[in-house]
């Protein structure tokens, strides 16, 4: 273990000092690019003003042929637009640590755009030491190209191993900004019997008991609870974000909905977009329902000074209520600031 009066020294001599507090940004979804594919690529300029974060991905889904291409693409597409002018995020998701790709994927991309990078996700993170091996990496290189904001590290957990270590990973290092599911690796790692990407599965259920002849109630269940809890406590326990990664039927919205909504519900703060059609889902879900947003302003103006107990509609309102209400009023009014519609909705002060 690192000793903590060391925690915060940058890597490297010339490197920026890490981020004490991660930067507050709303990060709905983390929109998916091919950058090889010419024709998506030209829709970036235009597709950045409607979504919170433009990543391009250089891992799985690019034929290796088309690794080299890909980078390229990337860097092209950085170049060519002005992201933090609509205070959206430029992430890149990385090749594996074990692939033979990633090291001109950071080689180049930070001296080509680093200083307009602000995340790379890194793949199948197993343990702290991955996060370890690009952090110092990372900071050999903002040092050698004079990149004086520090580039953000994005874990997709995605293997059993990186599920037993996800607290180590979260702690890893103040370069941390959050985590994503990946809901098809990890199954595969797991030996799970889904061939599907996230979602759930018709034979996951549980069956009442029987009772007489009448039919047996069943229901089916959420695959991913357990490890969505799992990554949201290891995240929020170390202050950073939890995501819920892709889901791939895209002729499927409703299920898609529900799957981001359990997701939200349960601490995530976005999750990816890989198509079009899925961009509206996650502005749908990862904002409060406005109803909400109003009886948590009550409870915000009820207790001034966030104490005591008192009573709204029925319900009993206390310190805690007072810091989950302030939850939903800090994000409604994170969400009001970039997106004017709702901010009419919400009608916060
Ligand atoms: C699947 C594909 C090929 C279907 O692309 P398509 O062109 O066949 O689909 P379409 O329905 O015909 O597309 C309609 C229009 O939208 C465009 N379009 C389509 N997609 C996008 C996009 N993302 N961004 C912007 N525009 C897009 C497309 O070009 C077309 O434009 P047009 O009307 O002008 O002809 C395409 O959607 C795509 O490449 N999406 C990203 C896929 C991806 O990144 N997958 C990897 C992430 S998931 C993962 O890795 C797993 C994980 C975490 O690792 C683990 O669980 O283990
Ligand atoms: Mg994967």
């Amino acid at each position: 273990m690192k000793l903590p009066r060391r925690f915060f020294q940058p890597l490297a001599t010339g490197a920026p000092a890490p981020f004490r507090e991660l930067p507050v940004r709303l990060e709905r979804m983390i929109h998916f690019v091919p950058p090889h594919n010419d024709k998506v690529r030209a829709r970036v300029p235009e597709l950045a003003g409607t979504v919170d974060v433009v990543l391009g991905n250089l891992e799985d889904a690019v034929p290796a042929d088309q690794k080299e291409a890909a980078r390229k693409g990337f860097v092209a597409m950085a170049q060519a637009t002005d992201f933090a002018a609509t205070g959206t995020g430029l992430w890149t998701r990385i090749n594996a640590l074990n692939s033979p790709w990633i090291l001109d994927d950071l080689f180049t991309i930070v001296a080509e755009v680093g200083d307009k990078l602000d995340v790379v996700m890194v793949p199948k993170v197993e343990g702290p030491w991955d996060i370890h091996y690009i952090d110092q990496l990372l900071a050999q290189l903002e040092a050698r190209h004079g990149v004086t904001k520090p580039i953000l590290v994005h874990a997709i957990l995605e293997t059993a191993e990186g599920v037993a270590n996800v607290d180590a990973i979260a702690s890893a290092s103040p370069r941390m900004h959050g985590m994503s599911l990946g809901p098809a690796d990890l199954a595969a790692s797991r030996g799970m019997k889904t061939t599907r990407v996230g979602g759930g599965h018709p034979d996951y259920r549980v069956i009442a008991d029987p009772a007489g002849d009448a039919p047996r109630a069943s229901a089916q269940q959420d695959l991913w609870h357990y490890t969505i809890a799992k990554m949201v406590d290891a995240c929020m326990a170390n202050g950073i974000k939890a995501f819920y990664g892709p889901f791939g039927d895209f002729s499927d919205g409703a299920a898609c909905e529900a799957q981001f909504r359990n997701a939200f519900l349960m601490g995530c703060a976005g999750a990816w977009t890989l198509h079009p059609s899925q961009v509206a889902i996650a502005k749908r879900v990862f904002a409060p329902d406005p109803a909400e947003v109003a009886f948590a302003a009550r409870i915000v103006e009820a207790m001034p000074d966030g104490t005591g107990a008192v009573m709204l509609d029925g319900k009993m309102q206390d310190d805690a209520t007072w810091k989950q209400a302030k939850v939903i009023v800090d994000l409604a009014k994170l969400v009001a600031a970039k997106d004017p519609e709702l901010a009419a909705v919400y009608k916060l002060g």
